[in-house]
């Protein structure tokens, strides 16, 4: 095992049938819901479809799930459902678990990750890292409220422990489905346990396990992606990037947050581009502010594709420094990809420099000035 992926233990509970079966809604609980009782989280939930009114005899006389749900959708009135559905589970869940037998069963679980079924239901079920997987983030939600009530500093022990054992480890703390013009996405939210910082990758299609998968490493770039800004090619790669992975049918756009200016930060990039427009080039401009020429690093990068399941990539970018250092953080890159963008006006020196003095792989467009250049003034 690399040191990259010793560093998270994740396991899988994606079954809540047999020693997990308490997991499942259909578990008997005395849930209270409006007066009445009922005999498990299903019968109360479905209840709640209905306004919470005494549920038609045939329901409450069913112990099969589907059957339950069937009729429910019949007697179905509430309007708001869709968005009432989940405060409604995880209270009737949450009431579940005050149970304290159920409640040590569920920590028990721990660190284990929670998935409903991979079944059809990609809101409620997980659907092999396509769905939603609302019923587990419940669950694991629920869980780990109950160990911050039992035991207050075990987050701040956990990440010391993590931080021992890796020097910065990280879980994934939320997934949703993101539908684009490129297909329908999935975002995997990590948090750093170290710093607490935000990372996301985006996956389509199957990837855990797979050999030589299609990966963009995306340095995040506020002023190219959410601006439009011309002075770069990232916004446009992005979308080239995710069109790419659309097309090959699966891969993972890995979105890195503090990445912005090559590490340096929002403030300080646009302080470089106005030294830019002063004349200096990207490199020089970095440096006359005293930060580095590039103060990236991908650890995490290497980390959260340890955590998909990801070991051999075939890595969309310009940057053979991406490849070098995802390399050293034992991810097998077994080809580098160009991304490239046909520069504009505004970015051609830009370019030229990341080329020239970056030892960015750009093709011979022609029109590509051979020396670097100042920027045209923005
Ligand atoms: N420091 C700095 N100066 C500039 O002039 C820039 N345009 C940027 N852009 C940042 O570079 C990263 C993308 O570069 P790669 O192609 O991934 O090597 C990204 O962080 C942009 O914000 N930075
Ligand atoms: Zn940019």
């Amino acid at each position: 095992m690399s040191e990259v992926s010793a560093s998270i233990s994740a396991t899988l509970i994606d079954t809540f049938s047999g020693p997990w079966d308490f997991l499942d809604n259909s578990y008997p609980a005395r849930i209270h819901l409006d007066g009445r009782e009922y005999p498990s989280v299903e019968h109360a939930y479905q209840a709640s479809r209905i306004g919470g009114q005494a549920l038609p005899a045939r329901i409450a006389s069913t112990s099969d799930p589907d059957r339950m749900l069937r009729l429910a959708a019949e007697y179905s009135d509430r309007a708001d459902w869709e968005e009432a559905k989940v405060i409604v589970m995880r209270r009737l869940v949450e009431q579940k678990f005050d149970d304290p037998v159920l409640r040590e069963r569920l920590l028990a679980t721990e660190p284990a990750e929670l998935v409903a079924g991979n079944d059809g239901d990609p809101f409620w079920g997980g659907c092999y890292g396509q769905g939603q997987n609302s019923m587990g983030l419940i669950l694991m939600a629920i869980r780990a409220q109950a160990r911050r009530e039992l035991d207050p500093d075990a987050p701040v022990r956990a990440a010391a422990e993590a931080l021992a054992e890796s020097g910065s480890a990280l879980a994934c703390a939320a997934r949703a489905l993101i539908p684009t013009d490129h297909g329908v996405f999935t975002a995997w939210g990590y948090r750093g346990l170290l710093q607490g910082q935000e990372q996301v990758a985006l996956t389509l299609g199957s990837v855990r396990g797979r050999k030589r998968v299609l990966v963009r490493v995306h340095s995040e770039c506020l002023t190219g992606e959410a601006w439009g800004s011309l002075r770069c090619d990232c916004g446009p790669q992005l979308d080239a990037a995710m069109a790419a992975v659309a097309a090959a049918g699966s891969g993972v756009i890995l979105y890195l947050r503090g990445h912005e200016g090559r590490g340096i930060g929002l403030l300080a990039k646009l302080r470089a581009y106005a030294l830019q427009d002063a004349g200096f080039d990207t490199v020089d401009a970095n440096s006359a502010l005293g930060l580095p020429e590039d103060a990236r690093d991908y650890r995490m990068a290497a980390q959260i594709l340890a955590d998909l399941g990801i070991s051999s990539i075939r890595l969309l970018s310009n940057n053979p420094d991406k490849s070098e250092s995802l390399t050293r953080y034992g991810i097998d890159v077994v080809e580098r990809m160009p991304l490239f963008v046909a520069p504009n006006p505004h970015s051609m020196a830009y370019l030229v420099t990341k080329r020239d003095r970056m030892g960015h792989v750009l093709p011979d467009l022609g029109g590509l000035p051979a020396a670097v250049g100042a920027g045209p003034a923005a």
